[in-house]
């Protein structure tokens, strides 16, 4: 018998973990009505204690958020003693495993990656959030080898916008940025940036730019910003990376200038795209009445309900519909036993 009978009886079949992490696991699963996986985060509220509101600033996050670079939210279940949260699956796994896979990537493979993920973090920053744990393994891919960033346990949402100043030392120390790990006041903004200038290291050169085993060693070498320039590096990139990897916050280079950096719109010849997208709030009649067919319910009741994204069963079923038509997969609910 299932450990989670809550989950099946909302109509997920669960599968393998796919994760673990600091609030609980992540376990691969399917949604019984349309078939597709997800990913569902599981929770336990009695163990959650003083992170218990982290959760609630995640899953409020996740609902303000639609970017096609942001893994979707699709449901939020609650019980007593349990907090489920399904999103999706990224079938293409982790961009580290990738870049492993491939020792690194070559400078127009790197960009296509990094231009989506100035894209979704400009995006959040615009919408007053910092991720505060950009890495490699908070990056996935999706079937297309889309990028979704992933994991906004440590999100914030400073009270008094983006400009002003957290204090919270969170996130993986590899990534963390100097101000950060001296415990300083700093912005959200600009930790982000330089986490991110240690995601293009790591995708151009198939490695990281500060390591040890030894944590004050690893902390040294951070405050002092120092890294290895490999050979093959073109003088853009190197320039580029500089720039992110600045230890001081206020010379450390800005998402609206990097936007507009040459390095990242070469062969491009635009910068990343930093409108807001909100694709999936749009009304798709045929969607609604596929779900208004197998409900018996007439389409405009369906989708006043809907339009309320109260993030349940049924605006699981659905975004889940419109990720089926998305990739061109026949449009049917499984029939009711
Ligand atoms: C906003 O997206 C979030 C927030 C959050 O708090 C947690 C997650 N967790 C996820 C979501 C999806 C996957 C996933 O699809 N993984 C996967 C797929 C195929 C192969 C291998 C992994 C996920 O994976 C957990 C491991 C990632 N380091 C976590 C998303």
């Amino acid at each position: 018998m299932s450990r989670y009978p809550t989950l099946r009886s909302c109509g997920y079949e669960l599968d393998r973990t796919i994760g673990t992490g600091g609030f609980g696991k992540v376990k691969l699963a399917t949604h019984t009505l349309t078939g597709e996986k997800v990913a569902i985060k599981i929770m336990d509220k009695t163990k959650l204690g003083k992170d218990l509101p982290r959760v609630k600033l995640e899953i409020s996050a996740l609902k303000n958020l639609s970017h096609p670079n942001i893994c979707k939210l699709y449901q939020v279940i609650e019980t007593e003693s349990h907090c489920y949260v399904v999103m999706e699956y990224c079938s293409g796994g982790e961009l580290f495993d990738h870049i492993v896979e491939k020792s690194r990537l070559s400078e127009m493979e790197s960009r296509m990656f990094f231009r989506q993920i100035i894209s979704a973090v400009s995006y959040l920053h615009d919408n007053g959030y910092a991720h505060r744990d950009l890495k490699p393994e908070n990056v996935l891919l999706d079937r297309e080898q889309n990028l979704k960033i992933i994991d906004f346990g440590l999100c914030a949402k400073p009270q008094g916008g983006m400009d002003s100043l957290l204090l919270t030392s969170c996130g993986s120390p590899t990534y963390a940025a100097p101000e950060l790990i001296q415990g300083v006041k700093y912005h959200g903004s600009e930790v982000d940036i330089w986490s991110m200038g240690v995601i293009l290291y790591a995708l151009l050169c198939g490695c990281l730019p500060f390591e040890s085993d030894n944590i004050d060693e690893l902390f040294k070498k951070i405050l002092k910003g120092k890294y290895i320039e490999p050979g093959w590096l073109s003088s853009g990139s190197k320039r580029l990376l500089r720039r992110m990897l600045c230890v001081d916050p206020l010379k450390r280079i800005r998402i609206s200038e990097l936007i507009n950096d040459p390095w990242i719109s070469l062969g491009f010849g635009c910068p990343p795209s930093t409108k807001n997208h909100n694709v999936d709030r749009c009304k798709d009649t045929e969607c609604l009445e596929v779900i208004s067919q197998y409900c018996e319910i007439d389409k405009e009741i369906i989708w006043s309900r809907i339009s309320k994204w109260k993030y349940d069963s049924e605006t699981a079923t659905y975004l889940l519909l419109l990720n089926k038509k998305k990739y061109g997969a026949p449009l049917v609910l499984k029939k009711k036993e």
